[in-house]
């Protein structure tokens, strides 16, 4: 079976658990990262480590989320992984989406104040935070670093753009289409899940 691992302090105890199956049914498991952190986190726990290159066909993803709505749209990317979260899951037949009640919505933004993440090719941040700003409403910011001077640069080399949008969004589908289509941008907003599994 080949496995996406999603990122993020959730998908610690999925992976916990996994472990656990992995010997106990001895499976034959390969396990494709989304970030850094996962890769990390395969290999600390001896699981067999692959990529897309070798694996571009998964049978299921799991992951995280920072929210989720009523329509399982889903906001991703607080730990700033949600471009390789969006490929891996992408490549998956299977997405599983595990998230408590404290991030459970009816509404994107009622529970997650931080804004939605979307990754930016560097030299593009302003033109890219302006024309959101311009074209959907509400602010974009550029995310900074706490323990190194300057913004978060994520495992793409890339930076991200906090954006904190107004009420009056609710299609989604249209928003991410509109985002994706501005030059600068790697493709990452929030997505929307087949399954997710609130408990
Ligand atoms: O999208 C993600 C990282 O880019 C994570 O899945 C999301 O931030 C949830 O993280 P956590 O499980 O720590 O709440």
């Amino acid at each position: 079976m080949k496995l996406g691992i999603g990122s993020g302090s959730t998908i610690v105890y999925a992976v916990e658990r996994i472990v656990e199956k992995v010997k106990e049914e001895n499976l034959k498991l390969i396990c494709v990262p989304t970030s850094f952190q996962a890769e990390q986190l395969i290999l600390d726990n001896n699981l067999t480590l692959g990529n897309l290159t070798t694996c571009p066909q998964l049978d299921c993803a799991i992951d995280g989320a920072d929210e989720v709505d009523s329509n399982l749209n889903l906001i991703k990317g607080g730990g700033g992984c949600h471009t390789q979260e969006k490929i891996v899951a992408s490549c998956a037949s299977k997405l599983v989406i595990i998230a408590d009640y404290k991030k459970d919505s009816i509404r994107l933004g009622e529970k997650y104040k931080k804004g939605i993440p979307i990754e930016v090719v560097p030299s593009a941040y302003t033109p890219v935070g302006e024309r959101i700003k311009r074209t959907l409403g509400g602010e974009a910011h550029l995310r900074m670093a706490k323990q190194k001077a300057g913004p978060v640069v994520t495992d793409n080399g890339n930076f991200i753009l906090d954006w904190h949008f107004p009420d009056t969004v609710t299609d989604w589908k249209q928003v991410n289409t509109e985002i994706k289509m501005m030059p600068g941008m790697k493709f990452a907003l929030s997505f929307k899940s087949k399954e997710a599994f609130l408990k």
